[in-house]
């Protein structure tokens, strides 16, 4: 686990990255910035729970792309999931911040997974739990409108204009930010590399 110092600002950025691409990186930066992070954890999934395995490359090679795509010294790529062996982000987020008290956690994701966020194990506990910043990504924009998870927790959302603010608030808590987007996906990727 990467060392912290009390007080920071950390987000965390789960995905399979199967493969990395610009669109992963593009979240991390507008987080960073907006949110005004310290570090932002790339926490690299052994296997995303709702997702069929396969096609999905070895951990130890998603983790050697996606450090290669990172870039930046903020960004720390991590296998943090295959350490504690588990990949329910509401176990890691737990852990983290069990070793962590001091620091301002903040789950970040790409407003698709808030349209599937409700099936996620312990969901509204996560959301209890940490903060969490959504960014808009071409197809999902108003994911954060109608998706299950959204309406269930509107009470919580805040305006996008706060988000600096968004890591030191008490949860529930979620903004949505808009910004540079990117169409990529790694779905695109997989199925360009086979032709
Ligand atoms: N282009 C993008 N814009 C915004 N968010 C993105 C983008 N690509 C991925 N994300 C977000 O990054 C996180 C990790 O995504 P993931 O590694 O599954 O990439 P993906 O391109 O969605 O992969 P796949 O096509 O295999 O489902 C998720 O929170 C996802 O919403
Ligand atoms: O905990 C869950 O039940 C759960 C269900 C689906 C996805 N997730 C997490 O969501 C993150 C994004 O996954 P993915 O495959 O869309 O990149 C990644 O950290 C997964 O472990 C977590």
């Amino acid at each position: 686990m990467p060392h912290l110092q009390p007080g920071m600002t950390v987000g965390l950025f789960g995905g399979s990255f199967n493969p990395p691409h610009e669109g992963h990186l593009l979240v991390a930066k507008l987080a960073l910035q907006r949110l005004g992070l310290d570090q932002l954890w790339w926490l690299v999934t052994p296997g995303n729970p709702l997702k069929s395995g396969n096609g999905l490359a070895p951990l130890a090679e998603r983790l050697a792309h996606s450090d290669t795509m990172a870039g930046d010294p903020r960004i720390r790529v991590t296998a943090i999931e295959k350490t504690l062996g588990t990949a329910y982000t509401a176990r890691t987020i737990r852990h983290i911040i069990r070793r962590n008290p001091a620091v301002h956690f903040v789950w970040i994701m790409g407003a698709d997974n808030l349209g599937d966020f409700h099936r996620w194990q312990e969901w509204r506990r996560i959301a209890a739990t940490v903060p969490i910043a959504v960014i808009d990504r071409p197809g999902a924009t108003l994911t954060y409108l109608s998706s299950k998870a959204a309406r269930a927790l509107d009470k919580a959302r805040v305006p996008e204009r706060a988000a600096r603010a968004l890591p030191r608030m008490k949860p529930p808590a979620w903004t949505f930010i808009h910004g540079p987007r990117s169409a990529i996906s790694s779905t695109a990727l997989r199925q360009e590399s086979k032709r």
